[in-house]
């Protein structure tokens, strides 16, 4: 028989629960052990609702408290020696290398966090040490979830990140050298143990995520799966059969070492279907194919007929029994239920499926193949008659829209003149100091905020209630920033629930949901708006609010949007039109927003594309090309209709410029922020070494973190930027948007960025 497998589940919970518990242990409001209770039950819940839609094979240890690779961290023993020192207890260790700690005189910054492959997740670096050793915890949390589901009645399938991959994605500690892929042979140990520990607790198979073989993996990593595997393999039955798991790739250019001996090879088939005849030619003689048909990484319904052909076209190579039917990679990346959606359009709502509905799809489809269409032969109807529905649905096309995009033209993504020509008359009109100092835009969403909000949208206060609100928010925020003495303001984002989300309910071709929260990183979740047809702007977005912002304010003022990529890819996009075409009709509602803002007196606009990077094609090559051309224009369109006095700023957030160093160039931004932290100033060089002509904030301190920098640190920090950039091209800022903050700690900080910013001011002006 075809089995059913799903590859993770959502941590949340229906109604963020994890997020509120998580939250509240942080603020001293509940105990360790309700914490603790509540993650159990949010784990026998999941399990629960996998059982009921009969899903054969269910995982285990996909959740964790902050992140699912810090959970390997803590348990392998791979914590720096600088939360270790202060005797933290084991969650709160675990939480300080999440999102540091600053309390009774312990004050430990977090480890890096940066992005799950091409996802809006985000994952805990391994940080490793020069001569690291390992040691497996005493009580592993795969043992220990395993256990629980036992108890429950549950039988799953743990889930661990493989060895290749763990190292693979860390990196070394500040100051040492080691090449964490050399650390293999001290790493397996562990997973031995732990292995031998699984079975012993009677795991029949085990989940090992190795999606790093998507990559073009350098020579040492990918030389290290061959002998990584092999190991496991001499320990027989000792241990757990092992599912080689991949996703959001193909592994095609690196199918010369996919292990043979292991018990199954997962492979992401709603990414690239066309991988499928290679990878079955390169299964070892018994190894099963673990099919991955239902999308992890989107909300819409699955096409049964699509993918009950995949799975059939692998059964007729391998036979029933060496095929299983599996979503594409976790749904992490999905809500929770659809089932919470009530406010949808009956229409749109018909077309998606989020994660416990993802779970029915994927038992169906292995009934159809197991037993027959005719088993399930209501459920094929009614998933044909919808995707029919939608397919000619008058809701997703706009010929309006296909019009206007028709007649763009090459002149349309290039602003007037050059950047010297622009940057003096900029300069003419701002007249700003050296080392200006600003914000990326967000100042934090306070409680009042988010209650405001809510009762507006609830319709509890009018509408004018709310905007004079914000217009009070938004006093205070220029107040605010007159008192440190800053030199270019932002308005706040008080009026935005999230960067993306305030955008899609504004856009015509967009739905949004009111319960459809997908975790981004430790207790932070978006909710995802969808497109669900062609976009335009029905009325414009955010002048309203800073128009207000420039008319209580002295100083220059900095018009906030997201840019046209960072709103596709942090939205679920159609998936029957090219994402170029989405982020080109983005771009052009964004331009027209841009030269309102401009015409409301605007004179600084920042555009943000901290999700331009994520996107790129995991893989080097002609899709890359293309991602960062269309990418690039898209932009472009969206900023180039304003006159050459206007500034137009970007934002990145992600660090990783070595391979993506030419498409920022060629943004034209007349000024970058990026996040640069908790990353080695070395970084910077490639802004030397391609002789970067704008101006650039490289951010001084790290957001994510409560912790208050010092003076000295952003000194610091300004004095390693310093060696690579000239005094003339740098801002200082922060690394990222402040929302997440509390208004003690942003205050503080900011009083410290700016003192630090002033000494070199006096310093250079001599
Ligand atoms: C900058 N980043 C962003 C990413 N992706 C985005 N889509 N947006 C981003 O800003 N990716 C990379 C980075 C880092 N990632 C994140 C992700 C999420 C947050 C964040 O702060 N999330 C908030 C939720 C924001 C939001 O939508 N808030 C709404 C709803 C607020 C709410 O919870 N309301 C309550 C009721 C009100 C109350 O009583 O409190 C409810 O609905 O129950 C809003 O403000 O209206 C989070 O809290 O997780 C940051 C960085
Ligand atoms: N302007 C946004 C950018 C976040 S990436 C903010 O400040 O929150
Ligand atoms: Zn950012």
């Amino acid at each position: 028989m075809v089995q059913s497998a799903i590859l993770g589940f959502p941590r949340m919970g229906v109604n963020r629960d994890l997020k509120k518990a998580t939250e509240a242990y942080w603020g001293g409001k509940i105990s360790q052990a309700d914490l603790l209770a509540e993650a159990k039950r949010l784990r026998l819940a999941h399990w629960k609702i996998q059982q009921d839609a009969g899903v054969d094979v269910i995982p285990s240890n996909d959740f964790a408290l902050y992140d699912h690779v810090l959970n390997q961290i803590q348990d392998f023993g791979a914590v720096p020696p600088r939360y270790t020192k202060d005797g933290l207890d084991l969650v709160d260790q675990y939480f300080a290398m999440g999102r540091g700690h600053q309390k009774n005189g312990i004050d430990v910054p977090s480890l890096e966090m940066v992005k799950w492959f091409d996802s809006n997740y985000h994952y805990v670096k391994p940080t490793l040490q020069n001569g690291q050793t390992f040691k497996l915890a005493d009580e592993p949390k795969a043992v220990a979830a395993f256990n629980e589901a036992k108890e429950a009645g549950i039988k799953t399938r743990p889930v661990l990140v493989g060895p290749v991959s763990f190292l693979h994605l860390g990196k070394a500690d500040r100051d040492q050298t080691v090449d964490p892929i050399d650390l293999l042979d001290a790493l397996l140990p562990v997973y031995e143990q732990l292995l031998v520990k699984l079975k012993e607790a009677g795991a029949e198979t085990v989940q090992i995520d190795e999606p790093t073989l998507v990559f073009d993996l350098p020579a040492k990593s990918k030389a290290a799966f061959k002998p990584a595997y092999e190991k496991l393999a001499s320990l027989g039955d000792k241990i757990p059969k092992l599912v080689f798991t991949t996703y959001f790739g193909d592994i095609v250019h690196n199918l010369d070492v996919l292990p043979k001996d292991v018990y199954a090879v997962h492979v992401d088939l709603v990414r690239n279907p066309e991988q499928l005849d290679e990878v079955i030619g390169a299964l070892g003689p018994n190894t099963i194919l673990s099919a991955g048909v239902v999308d992890g990484r989107n909300i819409w319904k699955t096409n049964f007929k699509r993918a009950i052909e995949t799975v059939e076209t692998a059964v007729q190579k391998l036979g029933k029994d060496r095929v299983i039917a599996a979503t594409s990679s976790s749904l992490l990346h999905t809500p929770h239920t659809l089932a919470s959606e009530k406010k949808l359009d009956a229409e749109i709502a018909d077309w998606f499926s989020f994660a416990s509905e993802k779970a029915v799809e994927i038992a169906t489809i292995a009934k159809a193949v197991t037993e027959g269409p005719a088993a399930v032969r209501e459920q094929l109807e009614a998933n044909a008659k919808s995707l029919q529905a939608r397919a000619s649905s008058s809701r997703t096309n706009d010929p309006k829209v296909k019009d206007r995009q028709s007649k763009v033209t090459d002149a349309d993504y290039k602003r007037k003149s050059e950047f010297p020509t622009r940057i003096s008359l900029q300069q003419k009109k701002l007249n700003l100091p050296l080392f200006p100092t600003t914000t990326i835009g967000s100042f934090p969403q306070t409680k009042e905020i988010r209650l405001q909000r809510n009762r507006f949208t609830k319709g509890e206060i009018t509408e004018a209630e709310y905007d004079k609100f914000i217009e009070k928010e938004i006093e205070e925020n220029v107040k605010i920033q007159e008192e440190l003495d800053l030199d270019v303001f932002v308005h706040g984002e008080p009026e935005r629930n999230d960067m993306v989300q305030f955008f899609g309910e504004r856009l015509d071709g967009y739905a949004f949901t009111t319960h459809a929260w997908v975790q981004s990183y430790g207790s932070r979740c978006v909710r995802p708006p969808i497109i669900v047809g062609d976009i335009s702007r029905p009325a414009p977005m955010t002048v309203k609010e800073s128009k207000y912002a420039v008319s209580v304010s002295k100083k220059p003022m900095k018009g906030m949007l997201t840019g046209p990529v960072t709103c596709l890819r942090w939205s679920f996009p159609r998936d029957d039109v090219h994402q170029s075409v989405q982020a080109e009709q983005l771009a052009l509602a964004l331009r027209d927003e841009v030269v309102d803002l401009q015409n409301a007196g605007v004179g600084v606009i920042q555009v943000d594309e901290p999700a331009l990077r994520e996107g790129l094609p995991l893989r080097a090559g002609k899709e890359r090309t293309a991602y960062l051309d269309w990418a690039v224009k898209a932009f472009r369109l969206s900023t180039a209709g304003v006159e050459d006095d206007t500034q137009i700023h970007s934002h990145f957030c992600y660090s990783e410029f070595q391979d993506f160093f030419h498409a920022i160039a060629a943004l034209d931004a007349d000024v970058l922020s990026i996040e640069n932290s908790k990353s080695d100033a070395k970084l910077l060089k490639v802004f030397v070494d391609e002789a970067y002509p704008r101006h650039i904030g490289p951010g001084v301190y790290d957001i994510h973190s409560p912790r208050v920098p010092s003076e000295q640190e952003i000194k610091d920090r300004i004095q390693e930027m310093l060696a690579h950039l000239k005094p003339e091209q740098l801002w200082i800022d922060p690394d990222c948007g402040l929302k997440t903050r509390q208004w003690k700690e942003t205050k503080e900080a900011l009083v410290n960025l700016v003192n630090a910013a002033k000494a070199f001011r006096a310093q250079y002006s001599k």
